[in-house]
């Protein structure tokens, strides 16, 4: 049985896929390792990278799929791309079985990988995807027309004569993302695709990727550390671990899944010992203002109620759970279960 934690539309997503345009079915890879134990002697053992994983991901959907290093992420996308071909259980993205059909594939699917580059790095952008053109055959009025587009939506018309080597970072990502976008896939993979930008760059790519889901209709599976690209752009997320999903549902709910907490700031007219209200305690206490925990699940209303009626109040504030400690302690809870 899986221990799959689903979100709150109460989809259980762990079960055996229906006809989702990305269908995972208890997909697994291991790798063999050698590993030296002695001058001369080595010992082969199995690394499982995935283990028993089964998802589904509707056409149009964007979601993140995010997990610590080595959770097994990478490996997951690349057997979503065929290059890398599952130990056992079954993978259809498009109804195409990957690992099979990596070429009839490569037609419907485009991926970015933050850290490294898919462009030509002596050449001039277009020359990239000038090959682009010719690599997926490309009807002529089709590429000007999506040549023009990203071009436009990239900003990319002074960067086209430019060799790919002397682009800075969000230049070259924004380059590598039109690249991805060129023969017009159903899906777009994107492997940590604001890694090292800066803030105005990051918010220009995460800008784009939207106009792109919503106006394409592509569906996206996004990899990322940075949860502020789930935050914004996701409504769904994977959480994987140890090669296995530990959570799939609303981003909300991961919240209550980590068991995590909101706090509500309160500045009182004066000085006063720790407030008590009822399911919620007092974490902090500095002159007049004081924070208080209470389950991210509840309403803030009843402790605002509360404090309200017995309080001298002057103001007070809700603080959203971060995101980040929440998924932390997911990690931490399945590390020791
Ligand atoms: N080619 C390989 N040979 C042997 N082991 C591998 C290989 N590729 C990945 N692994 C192992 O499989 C596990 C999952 O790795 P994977 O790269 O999929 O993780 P990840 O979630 O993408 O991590 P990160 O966030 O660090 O990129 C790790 O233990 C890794 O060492």
């Amino acid at each position: 049985m899986s221990d799959v934690i689903t979100g709150d539309d109460g989809v259980a997503r762990d079960g055996v896929p229906g006809d989702g345009f990305i269908a995972v079915e208890r997909v697994e890879k291991v790798f063999e390792v050698r590993r030296r134990t002695g001058f001369l002697r080595r010992e082969r053992h199995e690394v499982r990278a995935v283990d028993s994983l089964s998802f589904t991901v509707g056409r149009g959907e964007m979601v993140g799929y995010i997990g610590p290093n080595g959770a097994g992420k990478s490996t997951t996308i690349k057997m979503l791309t065929g290059i890398l071909t599952p130990s056992a259980g079954r993978l259809r993205v498009a109804g195409i079985d990957p690992a099979r059909e990596r070429s009839r594939l490569a037609h419907r699917i485009g991926v970015v990988f933050g850290q490294r580059t898919t462009l030509w790095w002596d050449l001039p952008l277009i020359d990239s995807y000038r090959l682009a053109h010719r690599m997926y055959r490309i009807p002529d009025a089709r590429y000007r027309e999506n040549l023009d587009r990203l071009v436009e939506l990239l900003d990319l018309g002074a960067l086209l004569d430019v060799p790919v080597r002397q682009l800075s970072l969000g230049q070259r990502m924004r380059g590598d993302i039109a690249a991805a976008l060129l023969h017009d896939p159903d899906v777009l993979y994107l492997d940590e695709p604001t890694i090292g930008l800066d803030v105005v760059s990051k918010a220009r790519v995460r800008e784009f990727l939207r106009e792109v889901n919503a106006e394409r209709g592509t569906t996206v599976l996004l990899t990322t550390h940075d949860l502020q690209d789930i935050e914004q752009l996701c409504s769904r997320v994977m959480v994987i671990d140890h090669g296995r999903l530990v959570y799939d549902g609303a981003l909300a709910g991961l919240h209550e899944a980590g068991e995590s907490e909101r706090t509500l700031v309160v500045d009182l007219e004066r000085e006063l010992p720790p407030v008590q209200v009822p399911s919620a305690r007092v974490v902090r206490v500095e002159g007049p203002r004081q924070w208080l925990a209470f389950p991210a699940g509840q309403s803030a209303a009843p402790v605002v109620a509360h404090l309200a009626a017995r309080y001298p109040l002057v103001d007070l504030s809700v603080r959203e759970p971060d995101i980040e400690a929440v998924i932390a302690r997911m990690y931490a809870e399945k590390a020791v279960s």
